[in-house]
């Protein structure tokens, strides 16, 4: 057990939002990310049921910019509104913790239904994919970039709908044409032009789902290797294969969206238009049996 920074957060059994005047009951634990742990927690008034995100304060005070980091994440997060964007329904706070209280995905995230799958139907990663460029389109239609899209970001809810969470890296493009240049933190699918620093904007988001689609086709990411270091090199090198177990119109896609220059990359609304997506019928509805096994084909 690595003996992360969120291991040394203690939560009580009854959680008080005193302003809005809410208890919720502490229960299971659901794991930690980064500097949060996380718990299923349970309004005893309503007995409506939430993911509660939990940031230890004296955790804030020793890591210079953790208080600002979260305090970004949780003033974009609370201002997005949308069926592919995990619900931020409130945040409040105690002597010891910071609470945030989110919308509960029974089904928990893309990693794990990847690691129980490995290689998904085009089937079903044109119902998955549609809601993920359904989400970001609207993250960027409002000036935000997500910044850390991964599979473990991807949540699924009881109908295996996508839920895109953890603001923790996200930005806002405060004006038209704005590059970022730097990013604290490691992002999993991150683009050559958040390594080199030459400045990054949208076309980062597309180029890490870009890296989620090959993953879910492919059963493995595009750059994976056994170092950091080395998976940096084939990033910048723009270094992948495609197999030729993945169909034509898939490969047309991901080649689009890994496009070393981040001005050749399609935008999400683009993206939603082609043949992948746009040839074939999007299944509205996918069985939960499919965290487990393929769909028969259709
Ligand atoms: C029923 O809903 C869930 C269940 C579980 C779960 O069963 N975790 C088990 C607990 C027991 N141990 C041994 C294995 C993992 C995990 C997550 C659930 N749902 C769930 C978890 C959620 C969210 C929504 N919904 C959101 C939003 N943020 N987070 C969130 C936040 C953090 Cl800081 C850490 C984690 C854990 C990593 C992960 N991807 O599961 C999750």
């Amino acid at each position: 057990m690595s003996s992360k920074p969120a291991d040394t957060v203690n939560v009580p059994a009854m959680l008080v939002d005193s302003k809005k005047n809410v208890l919720y009951e502490r229960l299971r634990f659901f794991g930690k990310g980064g500097y949060a742990v996380c718990f299923k927690i349970k309004d005893t008034k309503t007995d409506k049921i939430f993911a509660g995100k939990i940031v230890s304060k004296s955790l804030l005070i020793k890591e210079h910019n953790q208080r600002e980091k979260l305090t970004q994440e949780m003033m974009i997060h609370q201002t997005l509104d949308h069926k592919n964007i995990v619900k931020f329904l409130s945040f409040f706070e105690d002597a010891i913790n910071i609470y945030i209280v989110l919308e509960l995905c029974e089904n928990r995230s893309m990693m794990e239904l990847h690691q129980r799958r490995r290689v998904i139907t085009d089937y079903e990663c044109r119902f998955y994919m549609y809601q993920i460029l359904e989400g970001v389109k609207y993250l960027h239609e409002n000036n935000i970039i997500h910044r850390d899209l991964k599979l473990g970001n991807l949540f699924l809810n009881d109908q295996l709908n996508v839920k895109i969470g953890d603001f923790g890296l996200a930005t806002r493009i405060e004006f038209d044409g704005e590059r970022k240049k730097t990013l604290c933190g490691t992002p999993n699918y991150v683009a050559p032009e958040v390594l080199t620093e030459i400045g990054h904007s949208f076309e980062a988001d597309i180029w890490s789902i870009g890296c989620v689609m090959y993953a879910l086709l492919v059963g493995r990411p595009p750059f994976e290797t056994k170092t950091l270091r080395e998976t940096y090199r084939k990033i910048k090198m723009c270094d992948y294969k495609m197999p030729k177990i993945v169909c034509p119109s898939a490969t047309e896609m991901i080649i689009a969206m890994l496009q070393s220059n981040p001005q050749k990359r399609p935008c999400a609304n683009k993206l939603l238009h082609f043949d992948f997506i746009k040839g074939h019928h999007i299944p509205s509805f996918l069985p939960s049996s499919c965290l487990t096994m393929a769909p028969r084909s259709h």
